[in-house]
């Protein structure tokens, strides 16, 4: 028997309330047959009622009926729901959303999980979340809300997103304080690595937001990330391996039935898979480059590697995912610990089909006059180097190009309920 949300006041009875969203309406005799859709991945529910209780029932109505739950007198399901009471709780002037392309559904995303496909894939991103908090949770990782408002660009691209603070108290600096920069959050990993010296395994799973002009399928100015920070860890070898976990487990997921389900609505044809027992190859930046040339490639060492490039070296390795390590210094942020010769960085990228970079991590600096050297004037991010810091490393993820990779979406867009991007931030 399926489950059904119980109200409280309906406990003990045995009355029962369904609530949905009505697929399909079919008259029969005295009868209407309604297909009722529970938000779920469920098949729609088949509700009876007279037809006197039913008349304002229409497609993409919102109801809640009460009756019971009873068996079936026609061939198609074992039950069926028998309504006493029928109430249209909300109408829907136009409900057409399952024919409708990507494009048009991404242009009024409030109307997005109306579209059976689209309510899957924010289920599935769901359980997906969920799954990942199991993954580190159960790996004694301590989950870090990092702040989302900073002063610090971790990066140093210059891609970040100012806050302007509006209120007439702040713009007089009527407080006597100098009103100083803020800015939206790019990463979390400063401060994860301030609370990594004595929580020794940390991580966080929330938004970062990064002012790129770039539009294209893999970008977002607003996205989730994932990112760790493990004390004790020295080599770009064992990050890595922490990362080939995740990524493996989270296609293993793949198969729960929770999620197995929505993937059976969304239909998608362009669905990935990794063989968990091989491993990611590893191959050093260097190597990268020169097999690159080897086949024909203009990059150089200097260059860096394109998003062509990347997919290229996925290719030529099977279509795995693919770890690039060791970037040269002038390529990567100053928080990157060096090798002795100060001319490679302790790095890694974990490249992958479709996406191009997925993820990316270091063994973090930890002495202060080096990072000083290299620019670096966060005094309170200095200052953890000086109180008991051990060596650290760690690493980020977005979120929704796991989701591209592990799902097969071609669009980043259609991966996220209200996505935003350069110049669009609709509603
Ligand atoms: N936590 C990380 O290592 C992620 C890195 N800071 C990035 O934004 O790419």
């Amino acid at each position: 028997m399926r489950r059904l949300f119980l109200p409280q006041y309906h406990r003990g009875i045995s009355t029962k309330t369904l609530d949905g969203w009505v697929k399909s309406v079919q008259k029969s005799g005295k009868n209407v047959f309604v297909k009722v859709d529970e938000g779920t991945a469920r098949e729609p529910i088949q509700l009876v009622a007279d037809k006197e209780i039913s008349q304002e029932v229409k497609v993409g109505s919102a109801i809640r009926a009460t009756g019971s739950i009873e068996q079936s007198r026609g061939t198609q399901q074992e039950t069926e729901f028998v309504a006493e009471q029928l109430r249209v709780v909300g109408r829907d002037e136009n409900p057409r959303y399952d024919d409708l392309s990507s494009d048009n559904l991404r242009k009024k995303a409030h109307l997005r999980a109306r579209n059976v496909q689209f309510a899957a894939l924010l289920r599935a991103r769901s359980a997906l979340f969920r799954e990942t908090h199991e993954f580190f949770m159960s790996r004694d990782f301590i989950h870090i809300d990092t702040p989302k408002l900073t002063k610090n660009d971790c990066e140093g691209g210059g891609e970040v997103f100012d806050v302007v603070t509006t209120s007439s108290d702040s713009l007089n600096g009527s407080d006597g304080l100098k009103e100083e920069p803020m800015y939206l959050s790019v990463s979390s990993q400063l401060h994860l690595e301030a609370m990594v010296s004595r929580l020794q395994r940390v991580y966080t799973l929330g938004p970062a937001f990064r002012a790129e002009k770039q539009q294209s399928h893999a970008h977002l100015s607003e996205f989730y990330m994932l990112e760790a920070e493990i004390a004790f860890v020295e080599t770009v070898e064992e990050m890595c391996s922490v990362v080939e976990s995740y990524v493996k487990y989270m296609f293993s997921c793949l198969d729960k039935p929770n999620i197995k389900s929505e993937l059976k609505i969304l239909t998608l044809e362009n669905k990935n898979s990794v063989p968990i027992s091989t491993p990611f190859p590893r191959i050093t930046y260097d190597d990268a480059v020169d097999l690159l040339k080897s086949k024909g490639s203009k990059v150089t060492a200097k260059s860096g590697l394109s998003k062509k490039n990347e997919l290229d070296l996925v290719k030529l390795h099977g279509n795995l995912p693919i770890f690039v390590t060791y970037y040269p210094v002038n390529q990567k942020p100053f928080y990157m610990a060096r090798t002795p010769d100060e001319t490679k960085t302790l790095s890694f990228d974990l490249l992958v089909p479709m996406v191009g970079e997925l993820a990316g991590g270091s063994v973090r600096e930890s002495n202060a006059d080096k990072l000083r050297q290299r620019g670096c004037g966060i005094e309170w991010y200095l200052e953890t180097r000086k109180r008991g810091q051990p060596p650290t490393a760690g690493f980020g993820i977005g979120f929704e190009r796991l989701l591209q990779y592990l799902l097969g979406i071609q669009n980043i867009k259609d991966t996220i309920a209200f996505p935003r991007w350069h110049r669009h931030c609709q509603c």
